[in-house]
């Protein structure tokens, strides 16, 4: 790494899904007119299927093309951790602009949980890239039958740290009552993750990107914002996280469909600051023995050896990004929070596992000990 690509800091990494004709590259193309994106390398499977408007293409030079936002497109066929590699290698070299942020669309049918852990477990591209976010499409119109019919579907909602809404323009008064379970059914799968339309103007860059726990500018980041732990709780008050808003209220029990069912979003909360070594086991064991269950993790700790910096931590599936010790908090809330969102994997068990290992008693629970002692308990889901 060169000493300007260090003092730079990670490059934040957005992706971009959602299902087969969502609406992805619509979203796109308005986004890459947007001067808050210029300086930003879109990355794409094909150029045929990305659509871009042709009047934004000034230049193709190999797999690259220059669009005139000054954004870079590229495609990838395969290998995205390669293409990774490849452009901070050209960033380095000076031999591609500086960009600042990296934008991946993902085909309609792709689980973006992969792409998260190709770029969270590679050992040089996370100190490289910094996940800034999920921004998942939904179409207004055929959300409701894709999510019931796709289960990829589901995930890719789950996963997601924003979503945003297309074709609700198209709405009417026969489809709206639809669309108003569409939301809350996308609320109860994601609590904290906001809905944001683009027919209505609130699907911008600005809304869209930033979504990271990580400042790149060396700001301390707004935790509480990226958590949106409140979100969870009354989503969890309200027996099975259901929304409030009146216009947005579950109407028909059909919204629990069976892929619906599986998933469960919830936070564990503490007061009590947690031992570095408690957590480390807590955070090996549960994506080693349920990784596959955890199809989004989140949190801030406050740990005991050092209650001062406070530790962010997130992950999809098996893999967590390496914690960052942020160098205060943030604000005045010092309490641990973490927040799930989870396949087949049920909120009492990882609570049960959390309490085990940091330590809070709970009836009928073995403590840390006897988990060590026996860590095959820990695979009874
Ligand atoms: N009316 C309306 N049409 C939209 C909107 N967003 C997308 N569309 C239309 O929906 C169709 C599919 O949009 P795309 O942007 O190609 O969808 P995509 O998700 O990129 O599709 P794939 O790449 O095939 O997965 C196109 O005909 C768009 O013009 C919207 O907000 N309103």
């Amino acid at each position: 790494m060169t000493e300007q690509a260090a003092m730079d800091g990670p490059i934040p990494l957005t992706i971009l899904t959602g299902f087969l004709g969502a609406g992805k590259t619509t979203l796109l193309n308005r986004l890459l007119s947007d001067p808050a994106l210029a300086d930003t390398v879109v990355i794409v499977n094909e150029f045929g299927e990305i659509g871009l408007d042709h009047l934004f293409i000034e230049a193709v030079d190999g797999d690259m093309v220059l669009l005139s936002s000054g954004c870079l497109c590229c495609t990838v066929r395969g290998d995205l951790v390669a293409a990774l590699e490849d452009l901070v290698a050209k960033r380095d070299a000076g031999t591609v602009s500086p960009f600042r942020r990296v934008l991946v669309e993902t085909t309609g049918l792709a689980d973006p949980a992969p792409i998260l852990q190709a770029a969270l477990s590679h050992p040089y591209l996370v100190t490289r890239y910094a996940i800034d976010g999920v921004v998942t499409v939904v179409d207004a119109l055929n959300g409701y039958a894709t999510l019931d019919e796709h289960s990829e579907a589901v995930k890719q909602v789950a996963v997601a740290d924003r979503i945003a809404l297309t074709k609700s323009d198209l709405l009417t008064d026969a489809t709206r009552p639809e669309y108003g379970r569409l939301r809350a059914r996308l609320r109860r799968l994601n609590p904290a993750a906001p809905l944001l339309e683009a027919a209505a103007g609130e699907a911008t860059a600005d809304a869209l990107m930033g979504a990271g726990p990580f400042e790149t500018s060396g700001k301390i980041p707004d935790v509480a914002a990226w958590l949106r732990e409140e979100a969870y709780r009354d989503a969890e008050g309200d027996g099975h996280a259901h929304d409030h808003a009146h216009d947005e209220r579950d109407q028909d029990s059909h919204d629990v469909n069976r892929h619906d069912s599986r998933v469960r979003a919830f936070c564990l909360t503490t007061d009590r600051p947690v031992p570095m070594a408690a957590l480390d086991m807590f955070m090996t064991l549960l994506p080693s023995a349920h990784g596959a269950k955890l199809l989004r993790m989140k949190g801030i700790v406050n740990v005991a050896e050092q209650p001062d910096r406070p530790i962010v931590l997130h992950g999809v599936q098996h893999v967590l990004h390496p914690p960052v010790a942020l160098p205060r908090w943030p604000d005045a809330d010092r309490r641990t929070r973490l927040v799930f969102i989870t396949r087949d994997l049920d909120e009492s068990f990882v609570r049960r596992m959390w309490d085990a290992f940091t330590g809070t008693p709970a009836i009928d629970t073995p403590d840390r000990a006897a988990l060590m002692d026996n860590p095959l308990s820990l695979r009874r889901g």
